[in-house]
């Protein structure tokens, strides 16, 4: 499987090319979760999602993943509860994958990695104006992680793999709305939760990460959709989007909870 060792080239990505600076660097994403490392804490109540469909906006290719973007200038689409004080405003979604089903995921298991990632990214409006402030800010950011596995067709998925190549270049978007966004969560309400960072520039220590334990089933057509994406703009010499995950970072002294035993 794809090499799980953290190394110091942690910080030289194949697809941002050379170093980058890190932030502080004391609580990079992602990690691997050792479970008998995490910490059950008894009062970590379970997530709450309540996502209008009618706020989801669009789907572009940023050239790194795809993002289904929401209209976050209300608090129609939030998630609340868990380990977070107040409710975060959800501002998009998108996905970390591999080139083969082997590998793909951001976070791992007792170092099993998946072979995608979901995340569901929502910004702190309590605190903060803006996604872009919230971003910069120690307590910005709740992302709620799901690992994909292979398995059934997700049906609900499909009506976002329909679109999918309608994006297949850097900078296209597409009209995407109607979409409810807790269809892509499992019904297991279990999750680890630690503080980190986001996975791509400029990978600010802005996230309280939420990863659900159960991962949810999609079939091997569904993620080979995604990888007919590229990296690239039209015009441009193709490069499919794979990989698009960010190497393993140091745990550091950071404790993961769990919100099960
Ligand atoms: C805001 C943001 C941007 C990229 N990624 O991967 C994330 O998980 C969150
Ligand atoms: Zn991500």
């Amino acid at each position: 499987l794809g090499c799980n060792l953290q190394d110091n080239r942690a910080n030289l990505h194949p697809l941002w090319k050379g170093e980058i600076d890190v932030p502080g660097g004391s609580r990079q994403s992602p990690i691997n979760i050792r479970i008998r490392d995490s910490v059950f804490h008894p009062q970590l109540a379970p997530v709450h999602t309540q996502y209008d469909p009618n706020t989801c906006l669009h789907i572009w290719n940023n050239g790194y993943s795809f993002f289904v973007e929401f209209d976050d200038s209300t608090d129609k689409s939030i998630v609340s509860g868990g380990p977070l004080e107040n409710p975060f405003r959800l501002k998009q979604f998108h996905f970390h994958w591999g080139r083969n089903n082997d590998w793909g995921s951001e976070h791992t298991v007792d170092s099993r990695v998946f072979p995608a990632e979901l995340h569901l990214v929502h910004w702190n409006c309590s605190k903060y104006r803006t996604f872009e402030e919230a971003i910069m800010e120690p307590n910005g950011l709740a992302v709620i992680g799901v690992f994909l596995k292979i398995g059934k067709q997700h049906e609900k998925l499909q009506k976002l793999v329909d679109i999918l190549p309608s994006v297949r270049y850097k900078d296209a978007l597409t009209e995407f709305n109607y979409f409810d966004a807790s269809c892509l969560l499992p019904s297991c309400v279990d999750y680890w939760t630690y503080s980190g960072s986001l996975t791509t520039p400029p990978l600010t220590e802005s996230v309280t990460w939420i990863i659900m334990k159960k991962p949810i089933e999609v079939d091997h057509s569904q993620l080979a959709v995604f990888r007919s994406l590229l990296f690239t703009a039209v015009g441009e010499e193709e490069k499919y989007m794979v990989d698009n995950f960010r190497p393993l970072q140091p745990i550091m002294n950071r404790t993961v909870h769990s919100s099960f035993e």
